[in-house]
């Protein structure tokens, strides 16, 4: 046998394995690292969170990215280039970390790597009759692979949409299998560049069980700030948004979009709400002379109702309480407009179960690879939900 196919083998059967999750959202502010133990899998999995950091990327790695991330028409050789040189990029932020962790890299198992998505298009958006839906997240898992010497698995949103998804969300498989609690129903909100949630029912339903994105996070927030204030990267603290008020016009402008109308489960990202979608909502709602911090404070509402339409919609009478992650929890202003919206609801974040709320995603690709590596078959009904019941992750040996 091939000594690779031996070395899975041997992680596939240890008791504990260390697996290192990678995110690198929409709002390109870092890489999170989570270096995490895992005990079991499926619903008995357990999750130890050893170390966790958001890596900064530095100027110039943003700008590369940015040029191709999100746009319809994009310089080919840069993509090529970039996929490449993402992959090495991380491989030498976790080599780093783990330097400073003082963790051997024949310590930890395999990697999970969700890469950079350049682009995301889902058949409802790009409407091309034929095509399907799909996805692109760039950063070859070979190259973090052979430059840190581990395992690694990564691409996981391809095999979600050949069995059926849309690519996204993933958080599905993860928050179901470590945050979901009998007898209680669970909302985990994440508010990322784009907002999304999970609801697990109180009675382990699996069929009933749903993510879904719900609109922008703070992705135009981020967009917005840094278009009129080159030296922000985002409205820290909500300074700005708290030095304005928010225009009904705009944010009803806003939020006039068919995306909104459209039933659970669906995806969507900066192709769909960008610095155009708000030039346009200025310009149907004669706002377009508004001061920055009006429109700030509008976009901050606009996100906050927008997640609280969704989350009425989703559960209507019933009880649940609400578990937050991403940084958009870290936004005063916005979490203020959604607990007004709220009224009698608990709002908490994800630390109460254990996971730090920074963390979380990269915590859920770890766990994503600990059930490809070991896990049986997740079964989530006949598919009405989009939850395809397979594994997903593509595996790079080190040699
Ligand atoms: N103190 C703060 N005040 C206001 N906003 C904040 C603060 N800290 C973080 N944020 C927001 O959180 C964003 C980063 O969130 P996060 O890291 O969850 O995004 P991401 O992982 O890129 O998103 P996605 O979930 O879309 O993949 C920042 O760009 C900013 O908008
Ligand atoms: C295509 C893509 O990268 N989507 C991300 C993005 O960031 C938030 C939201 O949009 C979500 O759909 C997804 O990430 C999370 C981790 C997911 O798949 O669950």
């Amino acid at each position: 046998m091939n000594k690779n196919m031996q070395r899975l083998v041997n992680i596939a059967g240890k008791e504990r394995r260390t697996i290192i999750g990678l995110m690198s959202g929409t709002s390109l502010d870092g890489l999170d690292i989570a270096l995490c133990d895992f005990v079991g899998h499926g619903t008995h999995t357990s999750v130890f969170l050893r170390a966790f950091t958001t890596t900064p990327y530095s100027s110039e790695f943003k700008k590369q990215v940015k040029s191709i991330f999100s746009k319809r028409q994009v310089d080919l050789e840069s993509v090529c280039l970039m996929n490449a040189y993402v992959g090495r990029y991380h491989a030498d932020l976790i080599n780093a970390s783990l330097k400073q962790w003082q963790v051997e890299p024949s310590e930890v198992d395999a990697i999970a790597s969700h890469g950079q998505t350049i682009y995301h298009a889902p058949a409802s958006l790009h409407k091309i009759d034929g095509m399907p839906d799909a996805t692109l997240q760039i950063g070859d898992g070979d190259h973090i692979a052979v430059k840190t010497g581990i395992v690694t698995l990564s691409d996981f949103r391809q095999k979600h949409i050949a069995a059926g998804g849309e690519g996204a969300p993933l958080a599905v498989y993860g928050d179901y299998l470590l945050f979901s609690e009998e007898g209680q129903n669970r909302i985990m909100l994440n508010i990322g560049g784009i907002a999304n949630f999970t609801f697990l029912p109180g009675d382990l339903d699996t069929t009933r069980i749903f993510s879904t994105d719900v609109g922008p996070g703070n992705t135009l927030m981020d967009a917005y700030i840094q278009s009129r204030f080159p030296d922000r990267f985002f409205d820290a603290d909500s300074e700005l948004a708290l030095s304005g008020t928010a225009n009904d016009g705009l944010v009803a402008a806003l939020l006039d979009h068919p995306f909104f109308e459209q039933g659970f489960p669906k995806t969507t990202g900066p192709e769909l709400f960008n610095l155009a979608y708000l030039e346009q909502a200025q310009q149907r709602s004669g706002t377009a002379q508004l001061s920055p911090a009006d429109v700030m404070a509008s976009l901050n509402q606009f996100s906050a109702i927008s997640i609280c339409n969704a989350l009425k919609r989703t559960l209507g009478a019933e009880r649940f309480e609400v578990f937050l992650s991403g940084g958009g929890m870290h936004n005063p202003l916005l979490i203020r407009n959604i607990e007004q919206r709220l009224t009698g609801v608990v709002i908490r974040d994800t630390a109460e179960l254990g996971v730090s709320p920074d963390a979380k995603e990269a915590v859920l690709f770890a766990t994503l690879a600990n059930e490809c590596l070991v896990g049986d078959k997740l079964d989530f009904g006949p598919g009405k939900m989009r939850i395809p019941s397979v594994h997903m992750g593509k595996i790079s040996l080190p040699e």
